[in-house]
């Protein structure tokens, strides 16, 4: 959506919600009754839970079936503070959070292991489980007699109604907290925080090389979701003051999970718009009787029939659609040495010295020898390149260095540390950059927003700082967009900004992924197979920049079949068959090694030659 429209929607939103109360006042009429006051409320506070478990399913990928059971449990951290430890209501409310956060929290370990359905399955036993403990634990939940006589929320000795009687404190207390979960779903989603989570939904290898901590940020997504959830469940309890475990059902996780998918997940307005809806409907179908739930499913079957990405997130593709027929964009040049590419490029190392050195590296999967025995020293600011057959063990190699293979035995050394152990997140945070032999760009984000993932470890602001929006973060944030833009202009990728970058053909997808890794301003720079699929013109173009980004001072390991570029662009190149290093040397000498020559064909090869699988 664009932004000065759903700054209209959203203000249209707070005046109709602030206004509802007085509403009667001008239409003269008993309107709304406490009756419906109420249900507005609880319409709030469902949508507070429904913002909250679109982070985690809209933006973090992670689809989580039991979120009723986190709002109960705000709901009965809030009830039994209050009942049992006689807690004033802001503390109690303060815990509600926090509680759930935790132990949503901890519902994202098996994240660790496991995505997709099998998780959906955790978050279900999770929810039966917590259900059943409310159910039979009757000395300390009630059972199903709940806990009863929740006293009335009072802050500063001022008690919060919602009746005209009373005042309605406790109606603009919810909405004040509505408003805040937007802004933090706002603020959060457009900060590096809410990137990486769609980073790392979208391809998690690409997430760790760019120095994601993808557990971490998976275990944040759960926490902030289930503290919306955990809030949600305090103000319902301090409305109805009584709970008990029928609210908090498999069903009612169902509806949250369906209030986001019917409004758009992924889209900050989505689980306003699906609460909205899904809410009003079941009130109004609680009129069809025995059909009421007939009624639900076949409403539900037709949005999502003729909408599949839900209301908000396929009315915004309609527009996006026309927006992008639209214009007719070319590419610039590349590279292009925009001014300020030093602060990407410039590094301290001496010339002479080693980035990288393996000693006796091997890689085993079960009985086969990917890379065996390898000694490699790869000079600072050269270009250093892996060639070989195809299955010689070149991407191994690079996944070793890069940390998302640990080495069966031997050592690798970067910057002249032993970092063997170390996962890809922490290597790249040490500057250590690389592509994808296929590609691993974030499909559904933007150019740019694939660029600035690249610059998620060069963040300093915290979670509190980003999402209260302060300085520090504002100006990070304005920094890391100039860069990203000047990192689009140097691959001539500039007018793709807004793009989607699965929209990008495939050239401009792999040039693309360079930006992306050079925002990392990387010390040493993997690239696996760069060239592949590219056009002459474009392989040129290829070489200048690596030439380019080496003798700026960059150190780079190139796996490459294309013998010409290899020719062209590498200091020294080292070759590898069945795991094992064959030749290491200059390229000319390289290529007149009769053990080389004997490995691809057992004859001559051109240069210009693409080398054969
Ligand atoms: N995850 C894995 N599990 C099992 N075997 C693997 C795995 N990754 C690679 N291999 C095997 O290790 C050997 C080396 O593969 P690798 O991809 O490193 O070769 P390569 O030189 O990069 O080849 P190509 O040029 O085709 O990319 C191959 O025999 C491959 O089948």
């Amino acid at each position: 959506m664009r932004p000065r429209l759903s700054v209209l929607l959203l203000v249209l939103l707070v005046v109709t919600l602030a206004a509802f109360p007085w509403v009667g006042d001008v239409i003269g009429e008993r309107f709304p009754t406490s009756y419906e006051l109420r249900l507005v409320m609880r319409g709030m506070i469902l949508a507070i839970v429904a913002i909250g478990l679109n982070i985690l399913v809209g933006y973090a990928g992670l689809v989580s079936l039991g979120q009723a059971a986190l709002y109960g449990l705000g709901a009965h951290v809030a009830a039994l503070l209050a009942l049992r430890a006689g807690f004033p209501f802001a503390a109690a409310l303060l815990f509600s959070v926090l509680i759930p956060a935790a132990v949503g929290a901890m519902l994202a370990f098996p994240t660790v292991r496991v995505r997709g359905v099998y998780l959906a399955v955790i978050t279900i036993a999770f929810g039966l489980v917590f259900v059943n403990v409310l159910r039979e634990w009757v000395s300390f939940t009630g059972g199903a007699s709940g806990l009863v006589g929740i006293p009335r929320p009072t802050i500063l000795g001022e008690r919060l109604g919602a009746t005209r009687a009373t005042g309605f404190n406790y109606y603009y207390l919810i909405l004040v907290f509505l408003l805040a979960a937007i802004g933090v779903q706002a603020a959060l989603v457009k900060s590096r925080y809410g990137r990486a989570m769609r980073a790392a939904a979208q391809s998690e290898n690409a997430a760790r090389a760019l120095g994601i901590n993808v557990v971490g940020i998976r275990t944040l997504a759960f926490a902030v979701s289930a503290g919306f959830a955990g809030l949600g469940g305090a103000l319902f309890a301090n409305l109805a003051l009584f709970v008990n475990y029928e609210t908090f059902t498999f069903t009612a996780s169902i509806e949250l999970l369906l209030m986001v998918i019917l409004g758009g997940s992924g889209t900050l307005a989505g689980p306003l718009v699906g609460t909205s809806i899904l809410f009003s409907a079941t009130q109004f179908l609680q009129g069809l009787g025995e059909w009421q739930t007939f009624g639900y499913g076949l409403l539900l079957a037709l949005v999502l029939f003729a909408l599949p990405r839900g209301i908000v997130g396929s009315l915004a593709r309609l527009a996006q659609g026309r927006a992008s027929g639209e214009a007719t964009r070319e590419t610039g040049p590349w590279p292009n040495w925009v001014e300020g590419m030093e602060r990407v490029t410039a590094r301290h190392e001496e010339s002479g010295q080693s980035t990288l050195i393996t000693r006796g590296l091997t890689l085993r999967f079960g009985g086969l020898t990917a890379v065996n025995a390898v000694d490699i020293d790869v000079r600072s600011r050269t270009v250093h390149a892996l060639i070989g057959p195809n299955g010689a063990g070149k991407s191994s190699l690079l996944n070793v260095v890069s940390g998302f293979y640990r080495a069966t035995s031997g050592e690798v050394s970067v910057f002249g540390e032993r970092v063997g152990s170390l996962p890809p997140h922490v290597l790249a945070c040490r500057g250590i950059a690389r592509t994808f032999q296929n590609t691993e760009l974030f499909g559904q984000m933007t150019v740019l927003e694939n660029v600035l993932v690249g610059q998620h470890v060069h963040f300093r602001s915290g979670f509190l700082e980003t999402v209260l929006r302060l300085p520090r973060f504002r100006r990070e944030e304005r920094a890391a967009l100039e860069e990203a833009r000047r990192l689009l202009a140097f691959v001539g990728l500039s007018a793709f900004a807004d793009e989607e970058a699965r929209n990008l053909p495939f050239g401009h997808q792999r040039r693309l992924e360079i930006a992306r890794a050079l925002a990392l301003r990387p010390k040493l720079l993997l690239l696996d197979e760069p060239a592949a699929g590219l056009t002459h013109g474009e392989i040129e173009d290829l070489v200048a920049l690596i030439r380019g980004l080496a003798d700026r001072g960059m150190t780079i390991v190139l796996v490459e079949h294309h013998v010409e570029m290899i020719m062209a662009v590498s200091d020294r190149v080292t070759v590898l068959d069945y795991g094992e290093v064959i030749a290491d040397g200059p390229p000319a000498a390289i290529q007149n090694d009769p053990r080389v020559i004997e490995a691809y064909f057992g004859h001559a090869t051109l240069p210009g030659q693409t080398v054969p699988a």
